[in-house]
């Protein structure tokens, strides 16, 4: 049984190593919350909020994450009891959508569930794997040269594939030189919905680079012309943004709007809604890859844990903790290994709070409940 005393809010500001841009927004920090519950038998768990400052990704924020958390779910799970996190997302759809300020929330109580069996998180949720394939995210560079030379860095690190950012204008040609330089490595590009369904002519140019994928090429929201476009296209298209919950997975693999699903525990609500997502696509052979949100330790260990389930089929963006960060804020770090992390045999994530680290970054803390 598990029962929720106390959750304590920090908020932290990490400066990137360098900025991170796409065609929609462009950041020099990670401005979020790591969410600690402690558990009457004083165990504690840990989560990470993914929003960005800013709602351009999804409609969520680091403002909004706060208040929903406080105001809404927050008192939903303190002081009641719990045999299984799997009730946590039951008890949260009195709440619409929010699924980054959830996510956050229920993940730090599945690490106490797993902490307190004894047991790794990716045991408890029923992962095989004992290492994941990672590849890498690049966001928009300054200049083809230092888009080249990002790209050699991390395949010289041992990445297993290349995710580049595209938008129109930015895209065959780009494309056509990343292939002469680099032939042989798996290339995918995400498109943060950049064109619309009259692009085709020029999204079916991008049929001749064998791109792994096509991240989201057109509408947040849409499902229709993705089915169009993938029935045009020799390219899997693969979705992000429109991944909110099961029911959009169904929707996009019953219409072909995709032939392969990003997985982002934060967009989608938490690991139970993952895990639901994850077993439908593993029965309709559909691959799924974890994704990122140029997560902080903790986040990403959520991740990494997540995708050792089957249907992770393809290279994550759960690259190593110094991809985006000079310090991680846990201990160990992750790490990359012949182009993959080697899952910790310890109960829970796996990964302790540095909170020396933690606390350098911190800018505000509140705490709900008592210990
Ligand atoms: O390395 C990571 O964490 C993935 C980074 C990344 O590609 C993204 C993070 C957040 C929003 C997007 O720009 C993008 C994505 O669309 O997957
Ligand atoms: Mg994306």
């Amino acid at each position: 049984m598990i029962l929720i005393k106390q959750v304590i809010l920090h908020r932290l500001n990490m400066e990137l190593k360098q900025p991170f841009t796409t065609n929609l927004a462009s950041f020099r920090n990670k401005d979020f919350f790591i969410i600690e519950v402690v558990d009457e038998s004083g165990e504690r768990g840990f989560g990470e909020t993914a929003s960005f400052p800013t709602p351009w990704y999804t409609e969520e924020t680091v403002e909004t994450n706060k208040h929903v958390l406080e105001a809404f779910l927050i008192p939903l799970v303190l002081d009641v009891p719990l045999d299984h996190p799997d009730q946590v997302a039951a008890k949260f759809e009195v709440v619409r959508r929010n699924n980054m300020a959830k996510a956050a929330l229920e993940g730090a109580i599945w690490d106490v569930f797993a902490k307190k069996q004894g047991i790794p998180l990716a045991t408890a949720l029923g992962g095989t794997k004992k290492a994941v394939d990672v590849g890498v995210s690049i966001g928009i560079q300054p200049s083809m040269n230092e888009l080249f030379d990002t790209i050699a860095y991390h395949v010289e690190e041992g990445y297993k594939r290349v995710k580049l950012k595209i938008k129109p204008g930015f895209d065959v040609e780009m494309l056509a030189a990343v292939r002469r330089a680099f032939p042989t490595v798996p290339i995918m590009a995400d498109a943060n919905s950049a064109y619309r369904l009259h692009d085709l002519p020029r999204l079916k140019e991008l049929d001749a680079f064998n791109l792994q994928m096509i991240e989201q090429p057109l509408g947040h929201d849409d499902f229709i012309d993705h089915a169009t476009l993938q029935s045009q296209l020799d390219t899997p298209i693969c979705l992000d943004e429109s991944i909110h919950t099961f029911s959009d997975v169904r929707t996009a693999l019953t219409l072909g709007s995709c032939s392969i699903i990003n997985m982002k525990v934060a967009r989608v609500g938490g690991i139970t809604e993952a895990k639901k997502i994850h077993d439908y696509c593993k029965s309709n052979d559909v691959p799924v890859w974890c994704g990122g949100m140029l997560e902080a330790g903790i986040g990403r260990a959520h991740s990494i844990a997540l995708a050792t389930l089957p249907q992770f089929r393809l290279p994550g963006d759960t690259s190593a903790s110094n991809r985006y960060f000079d310090k991680d804020i846990i201990e160990p770090k992750v790490t990359l290994e012949n182009g993959q992390v080697v899952i910790p045999d310890r109960p829970g994530i796996g990964y302790e709070i540095d909170w020396r680290a933690l606390e350098n970054y911190r800018i505000e803390k509140s705490v709900i409940g008592k210990s």
